[in-house]
């Protein structure tokens, strides 16, 4: 195991860190609850050599062993969880030298989706950081090949000159200037008042703009730029187009309006795109800019952020400094990556969009063994991670790109240009080591889980700095079916990491040791969540409205053990999310979401799944739309569930309410009634109701339009009564 211990520069130390105080007992706990695994395991194999219903066994067994490996996954991340803290004020005191340069990688794929203002957000908030400007370059990867969205960046490039000055002067915390300008926190300064009447102009020209689709020739202020927009020609189309890599910024050349200090590099690249060549989504995108700022800048050190996720908190490069400079822990450092949080979350957060498993309990839990998995955006690389291990570095095809080389040419002069062109193009990587063996690995739709997985495997190591005040910020996705397809896309990245050569299971955990390896495991095999939830949902509901009981009566000491390890699991669940700051409510929306995740998003990926390795359907990076809609974030805020436009994948966890609803009236009845003993079917069904809740309520009071669509109702009527009629055949 790793041991980031203590690290000392001019007598004081730059980051330290401490376990979780709650990991003996919960080393404890997983002892006895192994035993109570193992013991379950032992009934179920007794039963199934027993049985006279070998299928509903079987079945029973199946859904158990899935548990169990959930299990043991999250139980090897609860082995030693900790927290970091670092002292970014000891380092800001260094002078400029020690300040390495540092590129800023933006994704951004679709004006409409992902408004080109929050592109520019993003963008100042990231160049207004507490660090030496000239030294920063910010790269923009426009995927949706827009022009728009080049037009605000110009705007953005204006403006900065202007609002970098007045963040460092007034030493504003806020440097998103939407989230500066929106707070009400604070009295306004004539300055502000004039800056603020600044952004809300190049708000409107930018708004303007794309609400006309065009960039007409009289919002082109500056004529050096004015060439660039002929690019757009009759043939271009986002899936079809040139190369476009313009200099919006210039860290020799442009100052700020006060004229005291050089500007940083703000720099736009659209890679070529053709019809028929692979371009790989955001893994591609992000392998573009990996060599166009090769190219141009070369920096030591790299941040990747998604244009939905601003920078919080300006010293934030220099807490990841306190890392990447440690000589204990350099050599090997891979990446520092930061903890995903998001703005604007509601109160109880009906659709667990915090992700709070996710991001912050697993997270904490992999930095205390060898470091936290990458996520795609607020995190700080080693420029040296892409190409190859610590050990063996692999070179790249031409020399400009390789990490270790100074880039000391002018940022516009044509050589550098050209080559930055050349290696923006679609046919570049064809027989290189691109996407296998160096830069963001292809071969799954969550690029990041799996590019952040092969660097640990390769012997990189990470670490998971969490501030107190968050260092990003992004956006969520704020009705069900946006979650849901959200997590299908996610789901399905993942099973293609689950299935590959690579596989945590047999690769990861070879290469990783267990623990890691089992960390890892889990995330990609989410698909097969759906098994036990299905069974779990279904088969002792249609057995009970049968009067067939399939688990141990209360008389019966195995009925004891379902207890014990239903009740186990759940309250280690609860209190890893309530020691991580969560609320009860919280915990109990995000419990909800899991199982509707498992029954939409993860059993769809897993159809969808098979289907493709079947060659019959195929998958692509279908972008999570930011654009604000009213009435949906209305009904976020209050708590509602927006069903919202019908969709199939909202079939099964309708069909699986009904059941359970039929299943428990009807078991109340016969506990009534004195004749039988179904009380853990009757435990399950309560359960699943009480989750469902919104459902009913959905279909019996609502008439809004995020209530659930009437198909769906119907279709989902119709399977239950099929259920209903096939579960009489099978248990009779
Ligand atoms: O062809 C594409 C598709 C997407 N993107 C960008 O990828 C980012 C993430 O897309 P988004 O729709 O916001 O997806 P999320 O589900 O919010 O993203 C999470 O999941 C992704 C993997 O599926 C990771 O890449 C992200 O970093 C992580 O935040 C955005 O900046 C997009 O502009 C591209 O650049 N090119
Ligand atoms: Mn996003």
């Amino acid at each position: 195991m790793e041991s980031h211990v203590k690290h000392s520069v001019g007598g004081s130390s730059l980051h330290t860190y401490h376990p979780c105080r709650r990991n003996v007992p919960f080393r404890i706990y997983a002892v006895i609850h192994i035993c109570g695994i193992v013991a379950l395991m032992y009934h179920h194999v007794h039963s199934l050599v027993t049985a006279d219903k070998p299928l509903v066994t079987s079945m029973l067994f199946i859904a158990d062993v899935v548990l169990a490996l959930f299990w043991a996954g999250t139980a090897a991340l609860r082995f030693n969880p900790v927290h970091r803290s670092e002292y970014p004020e000891k380092y800001v005191a260094k002078p400029v030298v020690d300040f390495p340069k540092l590129d800023v990688f933006i994704c951004t794929a679709d004006p409409y989706k992902e408004p080109p203002m929050m592109v520019v957000n993003t963008a100042l908030s990231v160049m207004a950081y507490d660090y030496p400007s000239d030294k920063i370059s910010v790269y923009i990867s426009d995927d949706g090949g827009s022009s728009l969205t080049l037009f605000a960046l110009m705007e953005a490039a204006k403006f900065s000159k202007h609002w970098l000055p007045f963040c460092k002067r007034n030493n504003i915390l806020d440097r998103s200037p939407e989230v500066y300008f929106s707070s009400k926190s604070h009295s306004w300064s004539d300055e502000a008042q004039n800056l603020k009447i600044m952004y809300k102009d190049m708000k409107n020209r930018v708004e303007h703009v794309v609400e006309s689709g065009k960039v007409e020739a009289e919002f082109i202020t500056c004529d050096k730029s004015r060439g660039v927009f002929d690019l757009w020609s009759d043939k271009f189309t986002r899936h079809d187009h040139p190369s476009i890599i313009q200099v919006l910024q210039n860290n020799e050349t442009d100052m700020d309006d006060t004229n005291t200090f050089k500007m940083p590099n703000l720099i736009y690249v659209s890679r070529e795109k053709s019809k028929v060549s692979p371009h790989h989504f955001k893994a591609g995108a992000l392998n573009t800019l990996l060599r166009v700022s090769a190219v141009i800048t070369n920096s030591p050190i790299i941040l990747t952020v998604d244009c939905d996720v601003y920078s919080n908190d300006p010293v934030t490069p220099v807490r990841a400094l306190c890392y990447f400079t440690d000589p204990k822990i350099k050599s090997t450092l891979g990446f520092v990556q930061f903890p995903q949080r998001f703005q604007g979350l509601s109160k109880n957060d009906i659709y667990a969009c915090e992700c709070k498993r996710i991001f912050v309990i697993m997270m904490i839990g992999f930095d205390g063994l060898l470091g936290p998995n990458y996520h795609g955006t607020g995190c700080f690389f080693n420029r040296r991670v892409f190409f190859g291990s610590p050990s063996n570095l692999i070179l790249p095809e031409i020399d400009e790109l390789r990490p270790d080389r100074i880039a000391d040419k002018s940022v516009n002069s044509q050589e550098v240009l050209a080559l930055a062109h050349k290696v923006a193009g679609c046919n570049y990587e064809r027989n290189t080591n691109w996407g296998s063996k160096i830069g963001i690995r292809y071969g799954s739709l969550v690029e990041d889980y799996y590019t952040g997985y092969r660097f640990h495997c390769e012997g990189w190591r990470s670490v998971l700095p969490t501030p107190k005040r968050a260092a990003f910020y992004g956006d969520f996705p704020k009705s069900l079916i946006d979650v849901m397809n959200q997590q299908k896309r996610w789901a399905f990245g993942h099973l293609e990491i689950a299935f590959s050569k690579y596989s945590p299971i047999t690769y990861g955990i070879k290469s990783l040791g267990l623990l890691m390896g089992l960390g890892y495991a889990q995330s990609p095999f989410w698909g097969l969540w759906s098994i036990p939830l299905i069974i779990y949902g279904l088969l002792p509901q249609l057995s009970l409205l049968c009067g067939v009981s399939v688990f141990p009566k209360t008389s019966d000491p195995w009925f004891w053990l379902y207890i014990f390890l239903f009740f186990g699991a759940y309250t280690q669940d609860l209190l890893d999310f309530v020691f991580e700051g969560g609320s009860y409510r919280r915990w109990w929306n995000d419990q909800r979401m899991w199982l509707i995740r498992g029954l939409t998003s993860f059993l769809f990926a897993l159809i969808e799944f098979t289907l493709k390795n079947l060659n019959l359907s195929t998958f692509g990076f279908n972008v999570t739309s930011k654009a604000d809609d009213e009435e949906v974030n209305k009904r976020y805020e209050q708590d509602i569930f927006d069903f919202g436009s019908s969709s199939y994948m909202l079939l099964p966890v309708t069909t699986i309410a009904i059941v359970n609803l039929l299943a428990l009236v009807w078991g109340l009845y016969i506990l009534f009634a004195g004749r039988e003993d179904f009380v853990l079917e009757l435990m399950l069904a309560s359960f699943a109701v009480v989750n469902c809740l919104p459902i009913y309520e959905s279909i019996a009071l609502r008439k809004d339009d995020g209530k659930l669509p009437n198909m769906v109702c119907f279709s989902a009527g119709t399977v239950t009564f099929v259920l209903i009629v096939s579960g009489y055949f099978l248990f009779k």
